[in-house]
């Protein structure tokens, strides 16, 4: 099976397992939930749901609208039933690395509001440890403040922090749907490192917007498997 249908099994599932009517739902962001928007989107069709859904990026914005689906937003919806979102990397205990796509600063926002945090995956996502294979941990900062966070971070725990660049895209540095920049962290990790320690140590660096470290956020992953079975980790 391909990986894009791994996508599509493990987020068709927890749609389907979560999903009941009269919810406020977040929207992650990426290309594991669109595949959750597509299953949604044919539930509130064919079983009638009422569902308001909460976006955590421009791009979620666009899927909710194209779906045809209700629209909020958190000045009006401020509590969010479920939140389902995709990863990067996501370790046993559902720690997650997120923000390959740039939107973890409204993503962690949008899974903080929620009573529960779901995670649609497929199987290269699923790790013992974080930066087991994913070796960059994304960093949502202020433009002015990219260098001074960059030499910090260097200097207190190793690795290497690049600017995103948009490539041929952009010229330049990626801009966050939040008009900051992201430094992508690349470190390796081993199973005893503090990542929950390291997350409040950069948080508390001036210009630090966020991180794409999800530390004890997530409630259960589904991650699409080569044989087209769906594994479930809840914690
Ligand atoms: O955190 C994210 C975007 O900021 C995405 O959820 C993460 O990158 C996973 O994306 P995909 O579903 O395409 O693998």
């Amino acid at each position: 099976m391909s990986l894009e249908m791994a996508k599509k099994i493990a987020a068709y599932k927890a749609v389907d397992d979560h999903i009941t009517d009269n919810l406020v739902v977040g929207i992650g962001s990426g290309s594991t939930i669109v595949y959750g928007v597509q299953r949604l989107a044919e539930r509130v069709i064919s079983e009638n749901l009422n569902l308001i859904c909460i976006p955590t990026s421009f791009q979620a914005k666009q899927l909710i609208l194209d779906n045809g689906l209700i629209l909020g937003e958190l000045d009006r919806n401020p509590t969010i039933d479920v939140a389902i979102d995709g990863a990067d990397e996501c370790d046993v205990e559902l720690n997650c690395i997120k923000g390959g796509g740039g939107c973890l600063l409204q993503e962690k926002i949008v899974a903080s509001c929620a009573k529960t945090l779901i995670i649609v995956a497929d199987h290269t996502k699923n790790s013992e440890y974080l930066t087991e294979k994913y070796k960059k941990i994304p960093i949502e900062v202020t433009p002015i403040a990219y260098i001074p966070i960059k030499n910090r971070i260097e200097s207190l725990f190793g690795g290497d922090l690049k600017l995103r660049m948009g490539g041929s895209a952009k010229a330049g540095p990626i801009v966050t749907d939040n008009g900051n920049f992201i430094l992508d962290w690349f470190f390796d990790g081993s199973p005893t490192t503090d990542f929950d320690g390291i997350n409040r140590e950069i948080m508390m660096i001036p210009g630090v917007v966020d991180t794409g470290l999800f530390i004890g956020m997530a409630k259960k992953a589904y991650f699409g498997m080569p044989d087209g079975s769906v594994i479930e980790k809840e914690i």
